[in-house]
This record gives C-alpha cells, structure tokens and sequence, in this order.
C-alpha cells in the first residue's frame, strides 16, 4: 500500500488550501505542484471556510503570523473539521516569541489537528521540555527529542514530525526514524515549510496520518539527497531549482530503493 502512495497522490491530485507566510508561499505552491498536488493560498477571514469545504487537506503555518491571521486559522481549522479535511499545523518559530507560542498553543486547543510537523526546538518547546530556537532556527531541543514528541502526540491525539538529520515521526505509540536528507537541504530557508506542503499533500489522499507523514518524510529526503548529488548544483540556488525538478522526478520505485525507515 505504502509503495502507491505517490502514485495514488499523483493519480487525486488532492487539493491542498494552505494559510501560510509571507516567506515561502510561492515555494509551498510550486513545491506541491511539483509533488502532483494542487497548491489553493488563500488567507481572507471572509473565504476560508468555502475554500476549504473544497479542500483535501489544510495547512496552517505561522510563520508570519498576525492575530486576524490566526483567527483566519482557527476559524478555516474549524470547518475543516466539520469537513474532515485533514489540518496538518507547521508551528514556524513557536518558542521565539510569546504571539508564536500562545497562538499555536491556541490554534491546538480550537481546531482538531493531524499532524504537528516542526523542527527539534519548535516541538521540544511545545512539549514543555525546553529547547532553544533563535528566530525560526532550531538551536537545541529536548534531550530525549523521541519522548518530547510522544508525549506532544499523546497530549493532543495527533500526529507529531520533527524535522533534522534525522526525522522523527510519532502518533504516540507508532515511531519512525526517517534518515534520508542532506545537509544542504539547511542551506536555503523554507525547506521546513515545503516539507509541510508536502506533508498535507499525501495527507490529502491516506487517512493514516502516520503513515502518510512518514512516506512524505522520505520522498522529501530522497530528493533532496538526489538534488545535492547532482553535477548541475553549484550553491544554494541551483540546489533550490534541482530540488523542485527531483521531487517532481521521484517515482515510487525510487522511494522504494532509496528509503532509508526504522519503525520502533
Ligand atoms: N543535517 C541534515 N541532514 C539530513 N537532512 C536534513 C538535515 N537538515 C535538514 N534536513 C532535512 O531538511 C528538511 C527540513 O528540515 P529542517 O529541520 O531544516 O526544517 P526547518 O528548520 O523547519 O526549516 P525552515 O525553517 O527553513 O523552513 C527535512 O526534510 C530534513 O530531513
Ligand atoms: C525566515 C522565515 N521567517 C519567518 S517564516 C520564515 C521561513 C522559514 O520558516
Ligand atoms: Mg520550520
């Protein structure tokens, strides 16, 4: 089942209707495009409860969050819910400021999540076991990042990933240990976001959560590997361009050789 996944996304093409920063936004849609998912931004209080009874899945990422924002959030979380959209929540730079830490903290407790994707500081911090971050940059999380991200998983019945050399995926009794990636995929900012993207999109299509977080960690290192190896990459901008052509590129069968997954 798990070696279709990207044939069955390519095949539904899932809609996938992100409120998501200022940053990034043109990379999270050409990046889910480039996966075979169709990318929808749409912010306006005003429209996100009718874009979303169309969606398959719904990003919310803070990354520069406002508070008509997060109401935009919470009120598009809400009716996916009502949906059964799934609502996959990218706490960018909770930790760093007390808005970032109370709106996630707020968004958790009004809209039914599926998955929490951060790095190590962002949900080390959201578990209440400390953690560094300086600006959207993670500097240390939790000694035991794995109990961090049960715990978080068990706290609010969710999905948890958090992203580094190693990625960690948990709903709290499942756990994976994803080791593809590459360095050079910190060079260039928005990696974390795109990865997101690319997590709401095979959302979008498996109604296992874990599962379908665990193959988009994969397919998201894969290619990022492949990227950094290519001869066409000289720095951080071809890497950006051959990253988006590689993920465009992946085939199940190359996840399938190239998956590198400990299950626990
Ligand atoms: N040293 C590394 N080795 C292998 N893969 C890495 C490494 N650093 C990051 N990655 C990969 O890069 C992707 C993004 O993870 P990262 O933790 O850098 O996100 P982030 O800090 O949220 O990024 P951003 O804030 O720029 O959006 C993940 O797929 C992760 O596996
Ligand atoms: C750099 C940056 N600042 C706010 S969001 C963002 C993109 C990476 O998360
Ligand atoms: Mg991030």
């Amino acid at each position: 089942m798990k070696k279709e996944l990207l044939k069955i996304l390519r095949e539904k093409k899932p809609l996938v209707h992100h409120i998501t920063n200022i940053v990034t936004v043109n990379d999270c849609a050409n990046i889910t495009l480039a996966i075979g998912a169709l990318p929808v931004m749409a912010h306006a209080l005003e429209e996100v409860e009718e874009m979303v009874s169309a969606a398959d899945a719904l990003v919310l990422n803070i990354g520069t969050l406002t508070n008509e924002q997060v109401e935009a959030m919470i009120k598009a979380g809400k009716a996916a819910n009502r949906f059964k959209v799934p609502v996959i929540l990218d706490p960018v730079g909770a930790g760093a400021t007390k808005l970032r830490t109370q709106s996630t903290k707020k968004i958790l407790e009004g809209v039914k999540i599926s998955v929490i994707k951060g790095n190590s500081a962002e949900i080390s911090i959201l578990a209440g076991k400390g953690g560094k971050i300086r600006g959207v940059e993670s500097q240390s999380g939790a000694d035991d990042i794995s109990e961090a991200a049960k715990d978080l998983a068990n706290a609010y019945n969710v999905v948890v990933a958090v992203s580094g050399a190693t990625d960690i995926i948990t709903d709290g009794k499942r756990i994976a240990y994803v080791k593809n990636g590459h360095p050079t995929m910190g060079t260039i900012t928005g990696t974390g976001c795109m990865l997101t993207s690319v997590v709401a999109s095979f959302c979008g299509v498996c109604e296992d959560y874990f599962e379908a977080t665990v193959e988009a960690f994969i397919a998201f290192g894969i290619a990022g590997e492949r990227a950094a190896q290519s001869s066409n990459v000289k720095g951080p901008g071809s890497f950006k361009v051959t990253f988006f052509d590689e993920i465009s590129n992946l085939t199940p069968e190359i996840i399938e050789k190239d998956k590198k997954v400990e299950y626990e």
